[in-house]
């Protein structure tokens, strides 16, 4: 059980900042679609990889911080991102974009193909370095999303909350979001002890965000 805060990361330094830029301002290209293990690139970098329920803004995220418009399909139509996405970021890392879960409409036995090959992947891949788990802004932590935070437990890949959509939270509301956030976050021990918090509309977090990425060895 953890006992921590779980504050919001602070600001990177300049340096950190500018690794980060530096990062995400290579070359990101889509290498593939993956819908079983057997088809996963060759574990020759590291990777991060972004996992939420659907609809949580994961598409938007992975463009803001790539500074693509469209290179993660975004979509008003929830659960279309089925597959494990890859792309890769310069030739040093890869960028995972997990399939979105929680959309009630998809039908169970795709549901339940998407919950092993999660689990497949997030128990198997050596060069996965941290997950970042998208979690709404406005709503915070939500039972759909506890099963993804014990796979993340079980596989022991360490996982970061980023809340998304923070432009949309009303300034009331914020801390009383936060205090949920962490309090649902104490009983996972892979959870890492500091929330992001972004919004793709106005750019918060997103170049936090890449520094993080890029401080990861
Ligand atoms: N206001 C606001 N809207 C956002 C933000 N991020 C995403 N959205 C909107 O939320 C909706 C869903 O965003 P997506 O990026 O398609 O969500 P996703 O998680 O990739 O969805 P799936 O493809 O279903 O997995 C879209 O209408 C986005 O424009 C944000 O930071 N602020």
């Amino acid at each position: 059980m953890n006992t921590l805060p779980f504050p919001v990361v602070e600001a990177p330094s300049v340096e950190a900042m500018e690794r980060g830029r530096k990062l995400f301002a290579g070359r990101t290209e889509f290498v593939k679609g993956v819908v079983a293990m057997s088809g996963l690139p060759a574990a020759d970098r590291m990777e991060v990889c972004f996992a939420g329920r659907s609809n949580v803004g994961k598409s938007t995220l992975i463009n803001a911080l790539t500074g693509h418009k469209a290179l993660a399909r975004t979509s008003n139509t929830p659960g279309r991102t089925q597959e494990i996405n890859y792309f890769t970021l310069q030739d040093s890392h890869y960028l995972v974009d997990l399939p979105g879960y929680g959309f009630a409409k998809a039908p169970v036995a795709v549901v339940a193909q998407w919950q092993r090959l999660l689990k497949a992947y997030l128990s198997g891949r050596p060069t996965l370095r941290r997950a970042f788990v998208l979690i709404d802004g406005r709503h915070g932590i939500k039972a759909v999303d506890e099963e993804i935070l014990s796979l993340l437990d079980t596989a022991a890949v360490p996982f970061q909350v980023v809340l998304t959509k923070a432009d949309k939270v009303k300034a009331a509301d914020r801390e009383k979001i936060l205090d949920q956030v962490r309090a649902r976050l104490q009983p996972h021990p892979a959870a890492f002890p500091e929330l992001v918090v972004t919004s793709s509309e106005t750019g918060a977090g997103i170049e936090t965000l890449r520094a993080i990425v890029a401080g990861l060895d």
